[in-house]
């Protein structure tokens, strides 16, 4: 079953003439995990927030989950894609005031009555990710690879079936970074569909699926055996 469909999708900033992405359409299945690469500014992050929401495309439809978001109301659009689709950063993006607790629980609190509910879920998803013993340290007490995994976790809370993931692995040694891939493989085995742009052959490697991005358009690959 098809998770994601991108039909014909154009994006030109408004600011600059060239176009980002032409004419892109690709198919996404329920449970693959797919890598983006490609050069600096071909665009694997444009497709990434097209799919979070964060950016328009001058053209296209984009349908998830059997649901053509296009056609949605923006407001509606925004409370769909907030249950379906979750993002982790090259740069953690962790809130330096708050704990691991806090900061995993946050994404939710504004829509939760619930408050113990929310923090029981928070606390499993921390001890899933390895960092049980670190609840109630604040980001700047973690390692790289530590607030990565405090990322994953805040990524995981609403359970999204979509996990975009942006270079995760950029800001990492290659310890880290295969603690975070073991990560991702273990959460992509539970059903989750992963998109991941990366520069990083070996990351790029554990896809079903290697989407290239040059020049505005895609090509589509297996990995290597
Ligand atoms: N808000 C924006 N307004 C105008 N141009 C933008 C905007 N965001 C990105 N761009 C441009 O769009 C192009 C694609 O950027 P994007 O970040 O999608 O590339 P990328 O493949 O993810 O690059 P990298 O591998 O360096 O992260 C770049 O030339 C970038 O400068």
């Amino acid at each position: 079953m098809e998770m994601i469909q991108l039909n014909q999708i154009n994006l030109t900033y408004p600011s600059s003439e060239q176009p980002i992405l032409n004419d892109l359409s690709i198919q996404i299945s329920k449970g693959e995990w797919v890598s983006l690469v490609g050069p600096s500014g071909s665009g694997k992050t444009s497709l990434l927030k097209i799919l979070s929401g964060t950016v328009e495309p001058t053209q296209g439809d984009i349908v998830i989950n059997q649901t053509n978001i296009n056609e949605m109301p923006l407001k509606k659009r925004h409370d769909f894609l907030r249950k379906q689709v979750a993002t982790v950063y090259q740069q953690f993006r962790l809130l330096p005031q708050f704990s691991v607790l806090e900061n995993v629980m946050l994404p939710l609190v504004p829509y939760t009555k619930q408050k113990k509910q929310l923090e029981q879920r928070a606390l499993a998803l921390i001890t899933e990710v390895g960092l049980d013993h670190r609840v109630h340290h604040f980001p700047e007490q973690l390692s790289g690879g530590e607030q990565q995994r405090v990322a994953i976790a805040r990524a995981l809370l609403s359970d999204p079936p979509i996990l975009l993931c942006d270079e995760p692995t950029g800001n990492l040694d290659s310890k880290n970074r295969d603690v975070i891939l073991e990560l991702l493989s273990k959460i992509h085995s539970t059903g989750k569909t992963i998109l991941l742009a990366t520069h990083d052959e070996v990351v790029a490697q554990k896809g079903d699926t290697i989407h290239t991005f040059h020049d505005g358009v895609v090509h589509t690959g297996a990995p290597s055996t």
